[in-house]
């Protein structure tokens, strides 16, 4: 029987689903197999999509006022979450990510992040101030929020829905119209999202979908566009820094969520298990494919031998699987190309003088997976701190392990890197772990856990991990324009 035509994943303009002549495939990191051709656009195209948020502005959903556009985003959350198996069954088909991490995590969360920013919009308080004057009579000051008018969204492929609704959903609750450009290795979710966004009855042009890669096509043409008036980006910090080149001429406001190279601090204090524990989940979580994650794992001498066993011990028992096994721990990378990046410096780490506790290759299946983007899960010791495997980020389930001392040592060699995202600090001294968590020069510290998260939180990173506070009220200030407004009395 001859198989199925692979389905054609659209863009979504102005409110319709356009396809391009231009396509890409999109193959499972599980076993190679095509899933979907996927439309790339052009400039045009991009273009396009760009006048349309513009002319949605000054249309029905120019003139909403916030609480209906927080009843907007709360039918979003409700349409996903009434397709909430095919949009799973999307994400773990682009990512081979286990089904119960798409169903706890990325869908779940995305369905989060549009009620949370609908409900935070719709509660946000302005500031007034009264002045005194000269005459006796004074003035009133008062503040308000004005959307920044059409907006470029660009996102990675490691949470796909995630981070894509991370940004759309205070994007929308702000009031602007968007022009979203997912990752070329995601595009399913999205391409469903936008689905559910044409049936909750979103006007058209206030979200449009175009597919494409990065350089040279629909991620270079959003950025190089006069027509959107800010730019958010999650993804590689050197793609950030080209992005920033792009969008600088027309000084637009940009958003940058990028890469990272983070500690895990594991003190002697610590309690162990769950030190181990929270290590292996810090670092192999989604095949260490998430920007928290840990690359650089650092233990106080007294229990470092005692913890490189057991991590050792954990990481053998991690069940490397298909996504719908139950108890699978690890899937696959997200494609050969990335398999074969993270297999480079398996390699260098060898040639570093690393030694190799766990891992190091890629594994043997004997059936489909053979053909997919596994990787095995790693652990070095015995490298320096300037060994370039810990200090650029891989991006992959592998971390390297180092004895330290004491406070002031680890401090410092936590803080000697080129990014500042995360850490995560283990220890049973409530007083060290304030003192120490001030003194990492990241955005984010957890202390006694990892990835644990309040989205009314600042999150974003310093030096190379990026620009501005997404979260919270945070999201608010960078997705709308606060004017000031005084009245003379
Ligand atoms: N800080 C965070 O919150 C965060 C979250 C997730 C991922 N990340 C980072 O993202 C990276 C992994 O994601 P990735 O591989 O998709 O990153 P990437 O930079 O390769 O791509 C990200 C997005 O940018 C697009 N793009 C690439 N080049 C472009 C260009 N020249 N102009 C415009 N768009 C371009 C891609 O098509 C994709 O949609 C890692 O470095 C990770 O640390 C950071
Ligand atoms: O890979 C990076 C993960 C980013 C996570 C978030 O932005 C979030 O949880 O809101």
């Amino acid at each position: 029987m001859k198989p199925e035509s692979p389905a054609l994943l659209r863009h979504y303009i102005g409110g319709e689903f356009v396809a391009s002549a231009a396509t890409f495939d999109n193959l499972c990191p599980v076993d190679g197999r095509l899933l979907s051709r996927v439309s790339e656009a052009d400039r045009a195209t991009v273009e396009s999509a760009v006048a349309a948020a513009r002319r949605a502005l000054s249309g029905p959903w120019g003139k909403m006022s916030v609480q209906q556009r927080a009843a907007m985003l709360h039918k979003i959350a409700d349409g996903i979450e009434a397709r909430f198996d095919e949009f799973v069954a999307a994400e773990v088909g682009d990512t081979g990510r286990p089904v119960h991490q798409a169903r706890s995590l990325d869908i779940a969360r995305a369905i989060t992040n549009f009620r949370t920013f609908a409900d935070l919009a719709a509660c946000a308080n302005s500031d007034a101030f009264e002045t005194p004057t000269a005459d006796g009579a004074g003035a009133l000051n008062y503040t308000v929020r004005k959307p920044l008018g059409v907006v470029g969204i660009i996102s990675p492929w490691n949470l796909p829905l995630l981070l894509l609704t991370w940004k759309v959903a205070p994007a929308l609750a702000c009031g602007n119209a968007v022009v979203a450009k997912p990752s070329e290795e995601s595009p399913a979710s999205a391409t469903l999202l936008a689905e559910v966004m044409c049936h909750a009855g979103v006007p058209p042009g206030v979200f449009n979908l175009v597919h494409g890669r990065g350089a040279d096509s629909a991620g270079q043409f959003l950025t190089q566009s006069t027509g959107i008036d800010a730019l958010t980006f999650t993804g590689e910090s050197r793609t950030g820094s080209t992005i920033m080149k792009a969008v600088a001429d027309g000084v637009k406001e940009v958003s940058f969520e990028l890469g990272g190279k983070n500690a895990a601090v594991v003190f002697a204090d610590a309690d162990f298990d769950a030190a181990v524990a929270g290590v292996v989940r810090s670092s192999f979580t989604n095949s260490g494919q998430v920007c928290l994650c840990s690359e650089r794992v650092y233990v106080q001498r007294p229990i470092y031998e005692k913890f490189v066993a057991a991590i050792k011990e954990k990481v053998h028992a991690l069940r490397i699987g298909f996504p719908d096994e139950a108890e699978v721990d690890m899937g696959p990378l997200i494609s050969r190309g990335h398999r074969d990046k993270v297999l480079s410096y398996y390699r260098l780490a060898v040639e570093e003088g690393a030694t190799v506790v766990a891992g190091g290759g890629v594994p043997v299946f004997g059936d489909a997976r053979d053909q997919g983007a596994y990787v095995q899960p790693t652990v070095w010791t015995g490298l320096p701190d300037n060994a370039r495997c810990n200090t650029e980020e891989i991006f992959g389930p592998v971390c390297h392990i180092a004895p330290f001392d004491d406070e002031e040592e680890i401090i410092g060699r936590v803080n000697d890197s080129k990014y500042g995202l995360a850490c995560a600090l283990w220890t049973t001294n409530l007083s060290r772990a304030h003192r120490v968590a001030r003194r990492i020069h990241v955005g984010l510290v957890w202390v006694n856990t990892w990835y644990l998260r309040d989205l009314r939180t600042p999150f974003g990173g310093v030096k190379l991990s990026g620009l501005g506070r997404e979260g919270g009220r945070y999201s608010l200030d960078f997705y709308s324009d606060v004017a000031n407004i005084c009245i003379k009395l």
